[in-house]
């Protein structure tokens, strides 16, 4: 099953006041079970917006969010999501477990599947020794894998995440983005991705949607085809090729058919 699909879907932010912004329009997208489609654009270009839309955290001026094939906020009640964002937002007085089984518990899962459902997480993302910990104990990045342990509890079909790895150094964030590949490729989960860095998307996508600003739309899908990721990808011709790819689809100077660079 498909696991987005958006359709003309616009969104104008204080609609017929002197502040109004349209902040997306014609957006059309669809992102497949398993996918991992990232987001990228200039600042103000409508990315945070368009993942709180599939989110259901606010409502479409014109068109639909359809997710698993049901409208945006029945996905929402059937907790079809799991959503992290930039900051952690982690509880501090809840150790890192139970932070974890938080939106298990809001769910109604019985004690001991919580339990059981937040150590296996926190093994997934290696920090099955922390769980005891409270988040102060823990450093930025593995407050980050925290956060991600906590979306994927409820074995969400389908992942938002809006910069969550902006705040990371970059070693850390390299291994995050291998984490996260690695859980998304087991757990079969399709993920949106928000990010401000070219390799990023490059490296973790299928698909790199670019979009523009003022007023906010997609003017490109630049496809990856990168194979299995591993630190040779890093290195490979075919990643910089990507790179080049979307550089230009952001400077809305596409590479002509046919084209290796
Ligand atoms: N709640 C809101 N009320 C009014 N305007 C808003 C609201 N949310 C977003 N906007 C406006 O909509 C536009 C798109 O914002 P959005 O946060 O989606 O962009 P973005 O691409 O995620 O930006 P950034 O890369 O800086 O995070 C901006 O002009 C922003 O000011």
């Amino acid at each position: 099953m498909t696991a987005v699909v958006l359709e003309s879907v616009s969104k104008v932010f204080n609609a017929g006041r002197p502040d109004e912004v349209t902040a997306l329009t014609g957006v059309d997208l669809t992102v497949e079970q398993g996918e991992f489609v990232t987001l990228i654009g200039p600042s103000g270009c409508g990315k945070s917006t368009l993942l709180r839309l599939v989110g259901d955290l606010i409502q479409p001026s014109t068109g639909t969010v359809t997710v698993a094939g049901k409208p945006a906020h029945t996905a929402r009640a059937d907790q079809e999501y799991g959503i992290a964002f930039q900051q952690a937002g982690l509880f501090e007085w809840r150790t890192v477990q139970r932070n974890v089984e938080l939106p298990l518990e809001l769910r109604g899962t019985s004690k001991r599947e919580r339990r059981e459902r937040a150590r296996e997480m926190l093994d997934l993302v290696g920090l099955g020794e922390f769980a005891s910990h409270y988040p102060a104990q823990l450093s930025g990045g593995m407050q980050q894998r925290v956060a991600i342990a906590r979306a994927l509890a409820v074995h969400p079909p389908l992942l938002l995440m809006d910069e969550p790895f902006g705040a990371l150094d970059e070693m850390t964030r390299e291994r995050l983005q291998d984490e996260l590949l690695r859980i998304c490729a087991s757990t079969g989960t399709s993920t949106i991705f928000v990010t401000h860095s070219i390799p990023e998307a490059v490296y973790l996508s299928d698909r790199v949607v670019v979009m523009s600003a003022r007023p906010g739309r997609i003017t490109e899908v630049v496809p990856v085809d990168l194979g299995p990721r591993g630190e040779a990808t890093r290195q490979s011709p075919g990643f910089f090729t990507g790179i080049t790819k979307v550089r230009r689809a952001l400077r809305g100077d596409a590479v002509p058919a046919g084209a290796t660079s």
